[in-house]
């Protein structure tokens, strides 16, 4: 470690120190240019100065003042036996302090003797009378009392019996208890094919009594716990801590007779993970076998899957993807049994301008992170003892890149089309108003949460630190698919000087954005079917002509039939054609913008426009020079839908107010002369 640039050592100072804040991301605030010139040290010259940080002052203070500030889980339990010496920064012994684990000792709170009749409703997962034990407790000196108790479930990973959860018996478990979704990517495809949920294939890991009641697209969120967090929606990314940690309300929990009440869901969420791991990696091990001596120094095997960050203990459940220097895990979180996603980055071979790109991206991530099309970061951290960068991110069932391999060989469906389409075009044009070339869109930046589609990153680290080897680095081979011809040519043209240069705009990403909806609409994209060399030469290649059959036929359906014909074609339709068409011009000037994109008439059908305005009534038009295009012979829906449409735009503000006034106007007064 010593050798390497003092700043990459130091980067745990990145998201460690309080100084660096929105201020450090100005830099994004300065330019107000159209397009931005992303030199190799652009970015790093206007930041250097500032110290960056990711995590809350809380975390901050937790870490730097380990003496004055409380630990998370200390004073909660004794401190636990060592499993083995655990050499890796990011791994730790630290289940046993998590409250989850602990054993529960304030009797006086909840302790009630069993009553004959339980309350439980826990359907397979009834305790059995085994699971009953008994507790005596010195209550005031002088008497005694027995509580009785009963083992819902084991959590966690820690041999049998220190992780128990227990729940006195006359907590009442809402009968609508629902397990959570072990299958999300499955839940999501029948979301998606909008199959009724008795096709639904459902989890092998659901509780078979309650499985056909699970929502689909829901996930751990969806359990109730006895810990009272907010559900995920309302999580306040900027209070991760406070969100995720919240100690168990078991007072409340137990004075409280209401129906409703939240009940522990541990056993659920044990069983979900039991099961997990078994998919992952076979039937568990002998106890015997858990510690390995020859790999890992030691480590036990158990703690392999358990990483901490934030000094918050998370279950790694497998990886979930895996970027040029990065791995994603999707993680479990024993304190609230919610999925996040745990991206490493490792930055031991990271240069100056990389780190700083890092630094950037985090803290316009965390910016950021609060918007809907942006994926949401709760907890960052630099390991630099390793060399690794750990970030807690909201966790998304699949990514766009898988999920259109998958259905690459079905006939498309436009509305899945016209939906992501309109939400890309909104994530991008988040970054954009940061003063952001995001320069690397490719579909696997999209992920898919819960449905919608969201930015994973702003292309910042990979922008700066590594201009020129994005094509290599990448593990979605054939990001050169998505490139805008002036990236490539720049890149060709500038190679002979010691600084590279990629001039890129805002058009850059709607040309990938265009690739992206080509491959959409034909399966593949413009490009995608050369070789990398050839693609090279084709995209910046004004005689290289893109191909737009008007009928799109999966890529790998049967020729035989001519495109006309075939079974699973459909037909594309001038507005879609349109909006790629202008994308993928090579002249950038040529191409839409963003705002443009949205007012589409593609993302904004309006069915067959009269030439006549319509006649006014009492209803005062806003501008009566502004012709009304809207007719009378559209539907009722047709015309809601409009309305609905126009609020969503002025909401948006991304059509002038005059022409949504008029658009609301035209169908509020068409809906009045409606019979009724
Ligand atoms: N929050 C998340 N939830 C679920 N999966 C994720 C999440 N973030 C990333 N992934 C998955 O991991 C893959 C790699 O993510 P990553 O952000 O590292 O990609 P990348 O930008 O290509 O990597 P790099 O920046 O190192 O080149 C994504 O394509 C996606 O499938």
């Amino acid at each position: 470690m010593s050798n390497r640039d003092p700043l990459v050592n130091n980067i745990a100072d990145l998201v460690s120190d309080s100084s660096f804040d929105e201020e450090s991301l100005s830099f994004l605030e300065d330019s107000e240019d159209q397009d931005l010139s992303l030199k190799n040290d652009t970015f790093s010259s206007k930041s250097a100065h500032s110290d960056g940080t990711v995590i809350s002052d809380h975390l901050r203070r937790r870490s730097s003042d380990a003496n004055t500030t409380e630990k998370p889980f200390q004073n909660r339990v004794k401190e636990p036996e060592p499993f083995g010496t655990v050499s890796h920064g990011t791994i730790a012994n630290k289940e046993m302090k998590s409250p989850a684990f602990q054993p529960i000792r304030s009797h006086e709170n909840i302790v009630t003797p069993m009553p004959a009749q339980n309350s439980m409703r826990m359907h397979s997962m009834e305790p059995q009378e085994t699971d009953s034990i008994s507790k005596t407790h010195n209550k005031t000196p002088g008497s005694l009392s027995v509580s009785r108790w009963r083992r819902i479930g084991r959590i966690g990973l820690g041999p049998p019996k220190r992780a128990e959860y227990t729940l006195s018996s006359d907590v009442k478990i809402p009968s609508e208890i629902k397990p959570i979704n072990h299958n999300i990517e499955d839940d999501y495809e029948n979301d998606v094919e909008m199959k009724s949920s008795e096709n639904s294939t459902s989890s092998p890991f659901a509780l078979p009594s309650q499985a056909s009641n699970f929502p689909p697209n829901t996930q751990a969120t969806s359990v109730p716990n006895a810990y009272d967090v907010p559900m995920r929606s309302e999580v306040n990314p900027a209070n991760f801590e406070e969100s995720l940690f919240v100690k168990p309300r078991l007072k409340e929990l137990a004075s409280d007779n209401s129906s409703t009440m939240k009940a522990p869901s541990i056993p659920l969420q044990e069983n979900h993970y039991v099961h997990q791991q078994q998919r992952l990696h076979g039937p568990p091990p002998k106890m015997n076998s858990l510690v390995d001596q020859s790999q890992n120094h030691g480590v036990p095997k158990f703690l392999q899957d358990v990483a901490t960050v934030a000094n918050l203990p998370f279950i790694k459940l497998g990886i979930v993807g895996k970027g040029g220097s990065s791995t994603v895990f999707r993680i479990y979180s024993p304190e609230n049994g919610r999925l996040y996603a745990l991206k490493e980055v490792s930055f031991l071979q990271a240069d100056f301008s990389t780190v700083q790109g890092y630094k950037n991206e985090i803290a316009l991530l965390r910016k950021l992170s609060g918007n809907d099309r942006i994926v949401k970061l709760y907890a960052a951290e630099a390991n630099n003892s390793i060399g690794q960068l750990n970030m807690v991110m909201e966790y998304g069932e699949t990514d766009l890149a898988k999920l259109l391999n998958k259905y690459a060989n079905k006939p498309i469906n436009l509305n899945f089309i016209r939906m992501y389409w309109e939400q890309m075009l909104q994530a991008v044009q988040i970054v954009h108003e940061q003063n952001i070339v995001h320069s690397d869109l490719k579909p696997a930046n999209f992920l898919l949460v819960e449905g919608s589609l969201k930015l994973i990153d702003f292309g910042i680290a990979k922008a700066i630190g590594n201009d020129t080897t994005n094509i290599h680095r990448d593990s979605h081979v054939g990001t050169i698919n998505y490139m805008a011809p002036e990236a490539l040519t720049d890149m060709n043209a500038n190679t002979d000087l010691g600084v590279k240069l990629v001039k890129l705009g805002r058009p850059s990403d709607v040309w990938s954005l265009g690739c992206i909806l080509y491959q959409m609409v034909y399966g593949r994209a413009p490009f995608a079917h050369l070789k990398m060399i050839q693609a090279i030469a084709a995209i910046p290649d004004d005689r290289h002509q893109i191909q737009f059959p008007e009928i799109a036929v999966p890529p790998t359906a049967n020729h035989e039939a001519s495109h006309n014909s075939h079974p699973h074609g459909v037909v594309v339709g001038p507005d879609l054609m349109d909006v790629m068409k202008r994308c993928l011009q090579r002249d950038q000037k040529k191409r839409l913008t963003i705002p443009e994109l949205l007012m589409h008439p593609f993302l904004n059908p309006v069915p067959s426009f009269p030439s006549q305005s319509p006649q006014r009534n009492s209803f005062s038009s806003p501008d009566s020079n502004t012709s009304s295009k809207l007719t009378t012979a559209m539907s009722a829906s047709q015309l809601s839908m409009i309305i609905e449409r126009s609020i969503e735009l002025s909401k948006r503000k991304s059509l002038p107010k005059e022409i949504i006034d008029n658009m609301a106007y035209d169908c509020i007064s068409n809906l009045q002369k409606m019979p009724r």
